[in-house]
């Protein structure tokens, strides 16, 4: 088994959760939390039909809080809930149960970069978004273009077209993208899947200094990964496996918690 992957079957789940506080399960609703919180869910649950009359259980009893302008990971086994957990969040699925709060505005970048840089050039692409707000003068809406590809490195590629990008550099574009419309809450999915080793160090470093640069607590991401190595980068994390939170905290100890998951697992299938 690769040292940085995680599990290829989910072992038995060790640790309950903590639940940060009791609420109804009647229905769903956003939530207001304190100024320092920048993403909570509470006893968040997810079931999909997928014949008439049949609904599978997919996300259970989820709670978890993220303070503000902070890296976060969410890691867990392939089908563990992370995308969907991922989805809710951006309010692309509606939970079936349970409450959720994500500090506005927010944004959502997908794995594939070819699935959302739609324009011509890197420019016109991190502008696509501000389309929105009829009302920006072309300054703004430049002076907002220029600040976001700074943050991610890749203002001397205002003018590129956009097919001449790599991967990592696409991604780039469309976290400038997110940002050019000052989102506080950023939600990636396995951005790095498609891109080679130095590509992928350098999209999380560019979340990271992002996140460090406006220390005010500005903007807030969640990360899914399936890489160990990227809880170097995160100050905290969420371990999912079967549709629960099994774990969430600082990234160290969960760090620690998955290794001794790993070598618990591998001691009982005897490698
Ligand atoms: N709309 C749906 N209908 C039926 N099953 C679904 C639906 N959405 C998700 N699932 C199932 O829920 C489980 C969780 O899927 P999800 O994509 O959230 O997992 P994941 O942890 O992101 O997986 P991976 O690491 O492989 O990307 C999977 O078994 C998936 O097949």
């Amino acid at each position: 088994m690769n040292a940085h992957s995680l599990f290829p079957a989910s072992p038995p789940r060790l640790f309950p959760l903590r639940s940060i506080s009791s609420v109804s399960p009647s229905g769903t609703h956003r939530i207001g939390v304190s100024d320092d919180i920048a993403v909570e869910c509470r006893n968040l649950c997810f079931s999909a039909s997928t014949r008439p009359g049949i609904s599978v259980p997919i996300l259970r009893d989820c709670s978890f809080r993220i303070p503000s302008g902070q890296l976060w990971m969410l890691l867990g086994p392939n089908g563990c809930g992370k995308s969907t957990l991922l989805k809710i969040l951006a309010d692309v699925v509606n939970p079936t149960s349970g409450t959720v709060f994500v500090e506005k505005p927010k944004n959502f970048v997908f794995q594939n970069p070819d699935h959302q840089v739609v324009m011509p050039t890197v420019e016109a692409d991190v502008a696509f978004g501000l389309g929105k707000y009829p009302d920006m003068s072309q300054e703004e809406v430049k002076s907002r273009v220029m600040t976001a590809l700074d943050a991610v490195g890749m203002r001397d590629y205002m003018q590129r077209p956009i097919q001449t990008l790599s991967g990592g550099q696409k991604q780039r574009v469309a976290i400038a993208g997110a940002l050019a419309e000052a989102c506080k809450v950023l939600l990636l999915d396995e951005l790095t899947t498609f891109l080679d080793e130095s590509d992928q160090l350098g999209v999380i470093k560019a979340v990271k200094d992002l996140i460090n640069a406006k220390k005010g607590g500005d903007v807030t991401a969640l990360w899914v990964t399936h890489r160990l190595e990227e809880l170097e980068y995160a100050d905290g994390a969420v371990y999912m496996e079967n549709g629960r939170v099994v774990r969430h905290g600082d990234a160290a100890t969960i760090l620690d918690f998955i290794k001794a998951k790993q070598s618990s697992y591998i001691d009982q299938i005897g490698f």
